[in-house]
């Protein structure tokens, strides 16, 4: 007996890509992305349709005929959504998903509903869904499947007088993007406590940031079973995206794993992940992660150092570093940027090299303080005056009394003679 024909499980998505030729969109390589975004949200990719056209038409975004063959593509391949790969209007949207009877999403909410998948920190969630909120709201058709979509519910608010259905999701989408926002400032203050807390501490901190997939994730653990990771003793609550870290040099530091880029990453999401990005852009170095093994490696690396000049790194150091390195073949593929370190995070090579690289990248911040050295320790005190200064000393009976500046690394040495 015939098997009967069963349909994948995952839905199947048509790509479509409008080259405008605006500068920097490489059409090709975004619908490539598109794939993997894809893939990466569930989805099946199809076929892909593109069409280059002086600008993006108001009312559909592409023109009539794409839009025909777009609706025998969608027939023919069962297709269940089509994605676009660029931002649609709330016009265009309404009207592709009326002319098409088929779910149309753009690139923006593709990116959104990865993210909300992903989102694992309690604040990582409320900044998706706020970003969500914020993308759907002038897009609301009042057909209510846009907010089901999205975990809002439509149709389950009670109706105001002489309100419509829309109406009233509005209202209700507006009123939760205030207790959003409301809830992220309570997050973001405790998070600004943090970072003070550790400026007193002198702990610097060193941001990991970069593209989707370069392995930061896989280096923060790397990192862990390299052992370097300290236990943090010295900060009862870290954020869960924030680790201790031991440099070789006996220093202390704070690693910062960031949010995944993309090129065009929505705005709305930048937004919402504003105080964390800033947070990235604001420490003392900044890690620039990318997969080097990827022929896009050099777009994926100034897009990353872009968004951080967009959010005001200033003087922040960004140091490159270069990843899957086991999977690279010829080495004059590297991407050229200067000084940079070379790892593979998954095999553990060059991570000694890397750990070194942040000790010297950091800037060297002395501290004055108040000691009392016992006589048996009198090397402290040599080693004080190599790497900082003695600014005053005096003989006491149960040691050597020093005002010194002392330098970052030997913090976690001196820290037992302190004296207010
Ligand atoms: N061959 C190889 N694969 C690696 C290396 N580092 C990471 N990977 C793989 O790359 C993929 C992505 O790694 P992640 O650590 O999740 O990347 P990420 O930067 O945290 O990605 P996002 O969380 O999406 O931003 C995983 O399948 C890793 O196993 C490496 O050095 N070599
Ligand atoms: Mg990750």
């Amino acid at each position: 007996m015939q098997q009967e024909e069963t349909k994948t499980a995952s839905p199947c998505a048509i790509l479509v890509a409008v080259d405008c030729g605006e500068g920097v969109y490489d059409a090709e390589a975004s619908l490539d992305e598109l794939h993997e975004l894809l893939q990466s949200a569930g989805y099946e990719p199809g076929p892909s349709v593109m069409q280059r056209r002086e600008s993006p038409d108001k009312a559909t975004c592409i023109g009539s005929g794409r839009l025909e063959e777009i609706r025998q593509l969608c027939s023919t391949q069962e297709a269940d959504v089509v994605v676009f790969d660029r931002e649609l209007s709330p016009t265009q949207l309404r009207n592709l998903e009326r002319e098409l009877k088929i779910r149309v999403i753009d690139r923006t909410m593709l990116i959104l509903e990865i993210f909300a998948s992903r989102a694992q920190s309690s604040e990582g969630k409320l900044q998706v869904e706020l970003a969500q909120l914020q993308y759907m709201l002038p897009r609301l058709s009042g057909q209510g499947t846009a907010l089901s979509r999205i975990g809002g519910g439509s149709g389950t608010h009670t109706r105001g007088a002489g309100e419509t259905q829309l109406e009233t999701d509005r209202r209700h989408i507006r009123r939760r993007i205030e207790s959003l926002k409301q809830k992220l400032a309570e997050s973001n203050k405790r998070r600004q406590n943090l970072r003070h807390r550790r400026k007193k501490n002198n702990i610097p901190t060193v941001a990991l940031v970069g593209y989707t997939n370069a392995g930061k994730s896989t280096l923060m653990n790397a990192l862990t079973q390299a052992g370097v990771l300290a236990e943090d003793k010295l900060f009862a609550t870290l954020d869960p995206t924030a680790r201790s870290l031991r440099l070789p040099s006996g220093r202390h530091v704070v690693l910062i794993d960031t949010v995944g880029l993309v090129r065009n990453l929505p705005h709305h999401l930048v937004e919402a992940f504003h105080s964390t990005l800033e947070e990235a852009a604001q420490a003392d170095l900044i890690l620039n992660l990318c997969d080097a093994s990827s022929p896009e490696a050099s777009v994926h690396l100034s897009v990353t150092k872009d968004l951080l000049e967009s959010l005001n790194c200033g003087e922040t150091p960004i140091l490159p570093v270069l990843n899957k390195c086991d999977l690279l073949t010829d080495p004059s593929h590297l991407p050229h940027v200067g000084k940079f370190v070379c790892i593979s995070a998954r095999y553990g090579t060059g991570i000694e090299g890397l750990l070194d690289a942040i000790d010297q990248s950091l800037p060297q911040i002395h501290r004055r303080m108040k000691l009392l050295i016992p006589f048996e320790k009198a090397g402290l005190a040599a080693r004080i005056r190599r790497n900082g200064s003695i600014l005053e000393e005096q003989y006491l009976p149960e040691g050597l009394l020093v005002r010194a500046m002392v330098d970052q690394q030997l913090l976690e040495d001196v820290r037992p003679f302190v004296v207010d």
